[in-house]
């Protein structure tokens, strides 16, 4: 097919409809940097991509886009695309369609060849285990470096990395646990990323606990239980998230068992998440919650508000998007339930400073957050905490305010009043009042306990930080 537009118009109207239809963060990760690599050829769009994981990117996730697109200014009819691994010559990105088709010049660098064209995968029952990214199921940009690091994740993110160096040898399972978006993928898919960089054979995969129940139900399905642990087996390392969406699923759980074996005594890595610590799971085999205590266990905890600012200047700083500190702190300190809240509130505000074509000051932020910032400042009342601590400790809410003093209602209690004192505005009498009416020495005890215990009890600290969690969400 003729195409009877530039390369200069073809491509900046695909980008610029690419640029509408994406995440700020897709579209500057993946579309972006193609700006200059696109030339009319022989009525074929030739794309020149950098690697091998942007060629398998764009084919699976972006090229529909793209031709339907370009089909806009080519009379409706896509044109063909072809993608290529390698940059084109020089002078070629703005070349006229109407000027006489040279081959595409794309000078081919070391990354293996690429396919010039999509082709159509077959259906496969299980992925053979291979070391792309497609098949691994890793985001390249989960990796180490992209990782902010604080307190709140030092450790989880020290023994990632030795796992990581020495994958098999050191913690196995490594067991990562916390609350909702606070990095649990990202540390361990970059413990994948950064396995593959080092050795592009490991067979790696990433899978959401809920794809490999699925996968049990297929192979029961279709009789195929060869097949899936052929494939589960070969694996060099095996990362799955969300490892508490196993319970009330018994086959799922007895296969994982034989996988699990299988896997360590071969020396191979397991790397596991949850939102809680492996014998908090309720409804997890004996024989499972055992053996994930095996390797290490550690904590993601909610980052600190230095650590929050910290996280959306890098996040910002990816986007090329100039963040005032002050506008930094001002989210970090009004956005804290957790991480993927903090970039969507970034997002929020970049897409702001874009509608606006303003730089963004402290004031246009509190606007572009609005919404947001009006029903996280809704104030937590104490019955509310006194509910949540009991619900969570299993007793009364009464507890709360009786005078019993056996530990297992008194430090729940004791914790209820340190998050009220927390998360409400009120003084120390009137928290005393509201806990069965006690002394203001008593509450101020109790905040001094409590906080002592987080110093030195990791088990209480994570408590502590999943309930703040759950009472600011
Ligand atoms: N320390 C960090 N530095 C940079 N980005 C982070 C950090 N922690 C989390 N993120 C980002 O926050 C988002 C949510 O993280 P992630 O999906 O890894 O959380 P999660 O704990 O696995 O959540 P869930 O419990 O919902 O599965 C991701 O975009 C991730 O890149």
């Amino acid at each position: 097919m003729q195409i009877n537009v530039s390369t200069e118009d073809l491509w900046s109207h695909c980008l610029n409809e690419l640029q509408q239809s994406l995440a700020a963060s897709q579209f500057n990760i993946w579309i972006k940097p193609l700006a200059n690599s696109a030339q009319v050829v022989d009525g074929s769009l030739v794309i020149a991509v950098p690697n091998q994981i942007f060629l398998q990117f764009i084919r699976d996730r972006y090229l529909g886009m793209i031709e339907m697109a370009a089909a806009k200014v080519c009379n409706g009819v896509p044109p063909h695309i072809e993608l290529k691994v390698g940059t084109l010559a020089p002078a070629a990105p703005a070349a006229r369609a109407a000027k006489p088709a040279a081959a595409p010049e794309v000078v081919e660098q070391e990354a293996p060849a690429a396919p010039a064209q999509p082709a159509p995968k077959p259906a496969k029952r299980f992925d053979a285990a291979g070391s792309n990214h497609e098949l691994m199921r890793l985001n390249p940009g989960h990796t180490f470096d992209t990782l902010v690091t604080g307190k709140a994740n030092q450790v989880a993110r020290a023994a990632a990395m030795q796992v990581a160096e020495n994958p098999g040898v050191s913690y196995n399972p490594l067991f990562v646990y916390g609350g909702v978006g606070l990095g649990k993928t990202h540390l361990t898919q970059a413990i994948g990323n950064f396995v593959h960089q080092h050795n592009p054979q490991a067979k790696i995969r990433y899978i959401h606990a809920e794809k490999y129940v699925q996968d049990v139900v297929k192979a029961y399905q279709h009789k195929s239980f060869d097949d899936f642990k052929k494939y589960y087996h070969s694996l060099d390392v095996l990362l799955v998230d969300d490892i508490q969406f196993f319970v009330g699923k018994d086959r799922t759980q007895e296969e994982f068992f034989y996988l699990f074996n299988a896997l360590l005594e071969s020396g191979k890595q397991i790397i596991l998440t949850s939102d809680k610590i492996p014998r908090e799971i309720e409804g997890l085999q004996e024989r499972l919650t055992s053996r994930f205590s095996w390797g290490l266990i550690v904590p993601i905890e909610p980052p600190e508000t230095e650590m929050r600012v910290a996280i959306l200047m890098k996040k910002a700083e990816a986007e090329h998007f100039k963040l005032d500190a002050a506008v930094a702190f001002f989210i970090a300190k009004n956005i804290r339930s957790n991480v993927r809240e903090l970039e969507g509130a970034l997002k929020r505000v970049m897409a702001y400073a874009r509608f606006t074509n303003q730089s963004i000051t402290v004031d246009s932020a509190k606007e572009a957050l609005r919404d947001i910032l009006a029903s996280g400042n809704r104030q937590v009342s104490v019955e509310n905490i006194q509910k949540t601590v009991a619900d969570f400790y299993k007793i009364k809410v009464a507890d709360m305010h009786s005078k019993k003093r056996t530990r297992d209602i008194a430090r729940p209690r004791q914790l209820a009043m340190a998050l009220t004192k927390e998360l409400t505005q009120m003084s120390l009498p009137a928290i005393g009042d509201a806990f069965g009416g006690r002394d203001h020495t008593t509450v101020l005890h109790a905040c001094r306990t409590i906080q002592d215990f987080r110093q030195s009890d990791q088990e209480m600290a994570h408590q502590y930080s999943v309930l703040l969690q759950m009472l600011r969400s």
